[in-house]
Order: structure tokens, then C-alpha cells, then sequence
């Protein structure tokens, strides 16, 4: 289509959806919330800076061979310095929810004892910003950046760190209780344990397959201890959950072996968790099929873990597809199968498939009977390039988006309980162990000057969200 006049937005601009998009919006409730999540170790920056402690980030990413390039996130998205810009960006894109992490070591620069001000100042100012927006805050209390100090003393592998959480959860409720509705005490426990301390690739690098599963059950034992702690100081109407990543798994083919290997993965990377926060216990075979032994546990510990929550946040990018090995393989080292035939892939490696997010909302809904659901991490990475003015093409991550909302809308008319949906991620941002060479966010980030730039799929969510709130 032609400009509309000099200087003017082209309709496409304005109205960059289609008929397509304003169907799939009337399928989600009025009051639905739209959002785009981030997390503090990957957008802040600043982490020496007011009294911030570090955290086991900082340390593993200043530790060669660990990190793509060497890339860390001390300086990230600058975030730390750019509240106020980044919340009018998060007003422009017409977010009614955004959803952050409070790093640990800001407010707890040791992991417990004393409190800097400095930290729970930074996190109230977001707050309050967010508030005068009128973006409702979802704040993540763990996102990975645990304190270095208590890492020196076993960190998750120590049952005295689930308290130190609990400790921490406490003071920031106490602190924001009244004006933040919306809690998640832990983001993807299943990557801290498992990519932490089982296979390494993650902080604080440790290959231990039987530690894994000790700092899985006290990261589990955090979340219940923190709640009852956290609920008394929130209001009545506010909301605890947890955030949990699933990657559905896939038979490859009919084989006996393949079927067994694709049931064992599941029981790993999707039941190990949502088991003992659903049903207070951990899934029958899960320890047998890892070859290891039931992480200590005291009584009490389970009754804990599996207190109701408000909602589950739920986690998803992609599937896997398993193939059987001759012999039983540990559900660990289980042999996914690609390229699929016919299938497309992001830039991490996954496959797109949005027929499993919706395979897996029903499965959240009926065998786990989560009440309440939001999707509080769903994006893609791609190759997006800027070519140095105010455009970044990304029809890929809007095709991504579009997709994975059509299977989200089907879920909702089959009758799954769900209240939002938030878009991994604002920003390009510190993707871990990938550095930051692999962009997920909607908004582009100049990293040489910090310069935020709308991509394509920005401005069609924007336009996405503003369709929702006129057909509401
Ligand atoms: N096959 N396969 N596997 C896919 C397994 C995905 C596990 N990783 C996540 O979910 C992390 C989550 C994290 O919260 C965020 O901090 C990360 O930036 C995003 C993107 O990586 C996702």
C-alpha cells in the first residue's frame, strides 16, 4: 500500500494485521493479559553497581569456554540505566502486563542478612513506574542469578539456601505486597537443577546428575516455603505461581524402544517438576530412569511443595522427537531426532510446532487440573539484522507468534483457563550460554549504542493487542 501523506504512518503501519489476526483475538477473553517478559541477569546490566553482590552469572560467564564469545552480562541491555525509556516502549507496544525478575543479589547482595536499600529502591521505582503506565507487574522472585555467597556454601545443593529464599521472599512482599498482584516465586527450576547442576552448561557448571536432583528439591522446597511467607504479605486478590519450561516429547516412530525412551524423557524433562507442585509427589520411575537416588527429604517437605498455587506460568518454545535406542538410555541422553521432514526451525534449534503447545495446555488442564494458566514465556530467535534506520524485518517471529496464538486460541475454546500470554522477550537480551548472539526480542537492541529499535513483529503485536481491546 502507498503512504498516506509525508511524514504520516502507511496504513500498514498502523494496521500491520489481518483478517486472520482479528479472529484469532476474538478468541481470547476480555481481560485477557497481554505482556513480554525479560529477566534481570539478562537485560539490567549494572552489576556492580548500588551494592549489587554478584551472582553465580557473574562468575560463570567471566569464566572462559563457558559463555559464546566470552559475552557476559555486565553491561546487557543497560536496563538498570533505561527504566523510564523502556517502560514508554512497553506503553507504545500497548502491553497491559510486563513481566520481570528482581535479582536476588540486589537486595541480598550476601544471599541473606543485610538488606541494601539501594536494590529494593531500583525494584519499587520499576514498580511504581510500571503502575503509573498502567502495566500490571508479574515479577519473577528467582531467575537464575542466585547469590555467589551462597553458592560458596552448596548453593541449591544446600537445604539452607530454600530458606534463604523464603528469607528473601519475605522481605521483597513485604516491600511491594501492596502494590504487585501478581508472583512467581521460580522460573523453570527444571534449567537451575538440570542445566546448573546436571549437564553444566549452565551456572554454576556443575556435571552431577545426583546433585541435580538435590537442588531440584530444594528449589522445590523454596517455592513452598516461601509461599505461606509471601502470602501474608500480599493482598487477598494478589496471586502465587511458578513458572515451568515443557518441551513435549514426540515417538519418532512406532518401535517399542522408542516408545519407552519418548515416555522416560517426558517423565524428565515434563513431569519431575509439575508433579510435586500438582500432586505433592515426585513421578513414579523418575529416580530409577535418571539412575539416581530420591533426593533427601524431610517430612513435611512434599505437603509443602504441593500447597495450592494461584496459576501456573507455563513455559514453551518447541517439541522434541525421541528415537529408541537398542538399549534403554537414560531419559538424559535420549536421542532426539531432526531435521523433521516439513518441519521449520528457529535459530536455537527448535523446532516450530505449535500443535504440541496446544497438545500440551489441554495435558496442563486435564491430568495436572491447573485452574488457572498463562503462558509466561513463548518466542523465537531469529537472524534479525538492522540495516541502520527505524526498520527490522522479523515476518518469521510474527509468523511464530501467529501460530503458537492460534493453537493458545483452540486451547481456550476447549476450555483451557487461560489468562495471558506473554512473549519471550521485550528485548534482545544475554541468552545464557548463547550469549548475545541469538535475539528473541521484539524490540531490537542496538548493542553498540543501546538504541532501541520496534521490529516488525513489535509493531504487529501492538496492533494485535490494540485489535483485542476493541473487540473486548
Ligand atoms: N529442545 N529443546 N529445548 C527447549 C528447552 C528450552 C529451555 N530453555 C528455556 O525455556 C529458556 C527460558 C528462560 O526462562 C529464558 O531466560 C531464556 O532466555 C529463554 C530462551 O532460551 C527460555
Amino acid at each position: 500500500r502507498r503512504k498516506t501523506g509525508v511524514g504520516m504512518s502507511s496504513i500498514e503501519e498502523i494496521y500491520p494485521i489481518s483478517r486472520a489476526d482479528l479472529d484469532l483475538v476474538r478468541a481470547f477473553p476480555k481481560g485477557f493479559l497481554w505482556g513480554a517478559a525479560t529477566a534481570s541477569y539478562q537485560i539490567e546490566g549494572a552489576i556492580k553497581e548500588d551494592g549489587r553482590g554478584p551472582s553465580i552469572w557473574d562468575e560463570f560467564s567471566a569464566t572462559p569456554g563457558k559463555v559464546f564469545q566470552g559475552h557476559t552480562g555486565e553491561v546487557a541491555t543497560d536496563h538498570y540505566h533505561r527504566v523510564p525509556e523502556d517502560i514508554v516502549l512497553m506503553k507504545e507496544l500497548g502491553l497491559s502486563a510486563y513481566r520481570f525478575s528482581i535479582a536476588w543479589p540486589r537486595v541480598l547482595p550476601q544471599g541473606r542478612g543485610a538488606i541494601n536499600a539501594a536494590g529494593l529502591d531500583f525494584y519499587e521505582r520499576l514498580v511504581d513506574e510500571l503502575l503509573a503506565h498502567g502495566i500490571a507487574p508479574f515479577v519473577t522472585l528467582y531467575h537464575w542469578d542466585l547469590p555467589l555467597s551462597l553458592h560458596k556454601v552448596g548453593g541449591w545443593t544446600n537445604r539452607d539456601t530454600a530458606y534463604a529464599f523464603a528469607d528473601y521472599a519475605d522481605i521483597v512482599t513485604k516491600r511491594l505486597g501492596d502494590r504487585v498482584a501478581n508472583w512467581i516465586t521460580l522460573n523453570e527450576p527444571w534449567c537451575s537443577a538440570y542445566l546448573g547442576y546436571g549437564c553444566g552448561i549452565h551456572a554454576p557448571g556443575i556435571q552431577d546428575r545426583q546433585a541435580a536432583f538435590v537442588a531440584g528439591h530444594h528449589l522445590l522446597l523454596a517455592h513452598g516455603l516461601a509461599l505461606p511467607r509471601m502470602r501474608a504479605n500480599i493482598k487477598s486478590v494478589a496471586q502465587v505461581g511458578l513458572s515451568l519450561n515443557f518441551t513435549p516429547t514426540y515417538a519418532s516412530d512406532e518401535r517399542e524402544e522408542t516408545k519407552r525412551d519418548t515416555e522416560l524423557t517426558d517423565l524428565f524433562v515434563n513431569q519431575w517438576f509439575i508433579s510435586p507442585i500438582a500432586h505433592g509427589r515426585y513421578p513414579e520411575g523418575l529416580f530409577e530412569a535418571l539412575e539416581v537416588t530420591p533426593p533427601p527429604m524431610q517430612d513435611g517437605d512434599l505437603e509443602l511443595i504441593g500447597a495450592p498455587i494461584d496459576f501456573l506460568g507455563v513455559n514453551n518454545y518447541t517439541r522434541d522427537v525421541i528415537r529408541g535406542g537398542t538399549i534403554p538410555a537414560r531419559p538424559d541422553e535420549s536421542v532426539k531426532v531432526g531435521p523433521v521432514p516439513g518441519a521449520c526451525y528457529t535459530e536455537m534449534g527448535w523446532e516450530i510446532h505449535p500443535q504440541s503447545f496446544n497438545e500440551l495446555l489441554l495435558r496442563l488442564y486435564h491430568e495436572y487440573g491447573m485452574q488457572a494458566l498463562y503462558i509466561t514465556e513463548n518466542g523465537a530467535a531469529f537472524k534479525d539484522t538492522w540495516n541502520g534506520d527505524g526498520v527490522v524485518h522479523d515476518p518469521r517471529r510474527i509468523a511464530y507468534i501467529q501460530e503458537y496464538l492460534q493453537a493458545a486460541a483452540e486451547a481456550v475454546e476447549q476450555g483451557v483457563p487461560l489468562r495471558g500470554y506473554f512473549t519471550w522477550s521485550l528485548l534482545d537480551n544475554f541468552e545464557w550460554a548463547e550469549g548475545y548472539s541469538k535475539r528473541f526480542g521484539i524490540v531490537y537492541v542496538d548493542y553498540q549504542t543501546q538504541r532501541r529499535i520496534i521490529k516488525d513483529s513489535g509493531h504487529w503485536y501492538k496492533a494485535l493487542l490494540s485489535a483485542h481491546r476493541d473487540a473486548s
